[in-house]
């Protein structure tokens, strides 16, 4: 995989002085979905505006297919296709109107195959002649992915692309990226969820307070850091933890049928057979055991948590 956008130092004090980005460095690769994660306030639309030309940086430097985005900052940013987190839409006109005008703002001639392809993709071809302020608001984002592809570019930028919408759109959103992906299209979203960049991503990098705390392959990422869980189903149910266990920390489930034993999967020593070997000699057995692995969620609540 080569890198279509490399980030170097990248720092932005905003006036006031506020600093929403502290140094950060990462790259995203051709072709991949990558999830940036982070809660309230933590940079993730201040990076994206800097990467498309919108905030200017403080320090630092952004290239994108090896064009420094403030030198080359046309052929960069025709590079880039942007939909923004707020709707900002022109609810008049029609569809394929507004699709169409959004291609000609970046100067490039008329092709109506091309835009037929895109309200095809989106799932909005039926659409094509609605005005957009009769749409629903599912449909309305779909508009605005459409506006941000007119121009045909390879890198798009999703910024919350599923906040507030339910669970039905949000599938079928999830599905509108698959597709962009299987075209070829580098997709940068930015997420609260992380149920969504689990499910999507290639990688996951994690900012939080204007710093990149974790960039990673998402399965890589879930295992690597992911604490397991080891059940063991009792034999005999218990009514407390026997005296000779309690300093193994061990936990009894609440109906007494089985016990819990977290542990770390980087650890050298997990401890588990030890822990077995204990049980024996406190005379319990156990019935049937099962490993569970953490969660993103758990990973990412570790991860920014404690800061
Ligand atoms: N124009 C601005 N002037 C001053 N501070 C700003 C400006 N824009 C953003 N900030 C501050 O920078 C920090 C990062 O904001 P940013 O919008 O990048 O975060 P975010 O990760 O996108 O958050 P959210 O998930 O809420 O959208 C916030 O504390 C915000 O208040």
């Amino acid at each position: 995989m080569s890198s279509i956008i490399s980030i170097s130092g990248l720092s932005k004090t905003y006036q006031g002085g506020f600093t929403a980005l502290k140094s950060v460095d990462f790259e995203i690769e051709k072709g991949e979905i990558f999830a940036l994660l982070g809660p309230n306030g933590a940079g993730k639309t201040t990076m994206i505006g800097i990467i498309c030309g919108l905030v200017t940086p403080t320090t630092g430097t952004v290239t994108v297919d090896g064009h420094d985005i403030l030198r080359d900052f046309r052929q960069t940013r025709s590079r880039i296709g942007l939909v923004p987190q707020e709707m900002s839409i022109d609810m008049f006109g029609s569809v394929k109107a507004a699709v169409s005008f959004s291609r000609g703002l970046f100067g490039k001639a008329p092709d109506p195959a091309y835009v037929e392809q895109v309200l095809k993709d989106l799932s909005l071809w039926d659409k094509k002649d609605s005005e957009i302020r009769a749409l629903s608001g599912g449909m309305k984002r779909r508009v605005m992915i459409a506006k941000a592809l007119a121009h045909e570019p390879d890198i798009l930028f999703l910024d919350e692309p599923t906040a507030g919408v339910d669970v039905e759109l949000r599938q079928s959103m999830w599905q509108v990226i698959g597709r962009l992906r299987e075209r070829g299209v580098t997709i940068i979203l930015t997420t609260h969820y992380i149920e969504e960049a689990e499910q999507m991503a290639d990688r996951v990098g994690v900012i939080n307070k204007g710093e990149i705390v974790v960039v990673e392959e998402t399965g890589a990422l879930m295992h690597k850091m992911g604490q397991k869980r080891l059940t063991l189903q009792l034999a005999e149910p218990l009514t407390e933890l026997p005296e000779a266990l309690k300093a193994d920390g061990l936990e009894l489930a609440a109906d007494g049928t089985a016990l819990h034993f977290d542990y770390d999967t980087q650890a050298e020593r997990t401890g588990i057979t030890t822990l077995l070997a204990r049980l024996n000699e406190a005379g319990l057995s156990v019935r049937d055991l099962e490993t569970s692995q953490s969660s993103l969620e758990e990973i990412f609540v570790g991860l920014v948590g404690g800061k």
